[in-house]
């Protein structure tokens, strides 16, 4: 029986995305370490000022080739696959809180917990970042009922404040269809009390034309 010497390309490469993926993840994790204490802390200027220089340091290690606009990350599968750098999802990313994303039986429930980066109101999630959590599982559950939509109309309803640091539900689901205008709800709730919903969304999204696909997505991957 013959060993390969060199594994085979598909492998190898999937070991990359790998690699990357947990260095994205693990760099995601100090930098919201980062944001968390910086909008927390009680430090002095001195303090401040070194840790400007210091967070200066380490962003100049981060330059070199950029992605363009319009390019999907090799880490990153769309529509439908990881997003390592979304503001809601990805793990690489110091504004999300990262939402941690499950199937239902008729939709999809995310898991997430809001830190002092995401205050409004003091001690409460900031409205504006409760619409964007619904808009994300919303526009998931589209993609996970087959049907890729894009936000035309997202309408909110904020029952009762959100709490930080403390552990939400985020659900999802599409209610019906006509054409290419697809209907979907969605709720906050607290974990410990799911049957109480904080924020409730009334969402229409519309299926892109594959006109409209390749206008808008230039970057998106032949596979995809
Ligand atoms: C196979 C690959 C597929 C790829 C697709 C990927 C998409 C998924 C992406 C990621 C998923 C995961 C991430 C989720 C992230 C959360 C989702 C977001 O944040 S999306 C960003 C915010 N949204 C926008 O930027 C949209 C901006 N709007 C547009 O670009 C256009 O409106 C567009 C392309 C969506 C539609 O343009 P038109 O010209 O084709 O549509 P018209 O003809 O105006 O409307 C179509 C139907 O919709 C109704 N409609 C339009 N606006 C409406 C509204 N506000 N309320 C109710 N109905 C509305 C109209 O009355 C019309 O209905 P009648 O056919 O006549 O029955």
């Amino acid at each position: 029986m013959h060993t390969p010497l060199t594994e085979p390309p598909a492998a190898a490469e999937a070991e990359h995305l790998e690699r990357q993926r947990a260095a994205i993840t693990r760099l995601g994790h100090e930098l919201r370490a980062l944001v968390e204490a910086t909008v927390r802390t009680a430090a002095s200027h001195d303090t401040l000022h070194r840790a400007a220089d210091g967070v200066r340091h380490v962003t100049g290690q981060l330059t070199g080739r950029r992605r363009a606009r319009a390019e999907v990350p090799e880490v990153d599968g769309f529509p439908g696959g990881p997003r390592m750098y979304s503001p809601v999802v990805g793990a690489g990313s110091p504004l999300a809180p990262p939402v941690h994303i499950t199937p239902t039986d008729d939709g999809l429930i995310g898991h997430c917990t809001l830190g002092f980066a995401h205050e409004g109101p003091p001690g409460y999630g900031h409205g504006g970042m409760s619409a964007m959590l619904l808009d994300e599982l919303m526009g998931q559950a589209c993609t996970a009922a087959g049907t890729p939509g894009l936000t035309v109309s997202l309408q909110m309803r904020y029952h009762q404040p959100i709490p930080l640091e403390t552990p939400l539900h985020i659900l999802g689901r599409v209610t019906g269809t006509n054409n290419r205008k697809i209907f979907v709800t969605g709720a906050i709730t607290t974990q410990a009390d799911p049957s109480t919903n904080l924020v409730t969304a009334d969402g229409v999204f519309i299926a892109p034309d594959p006109d409209q696909v390749r206008a808008l997505f230039p970057g998106m991957r032949e596979e995809a």
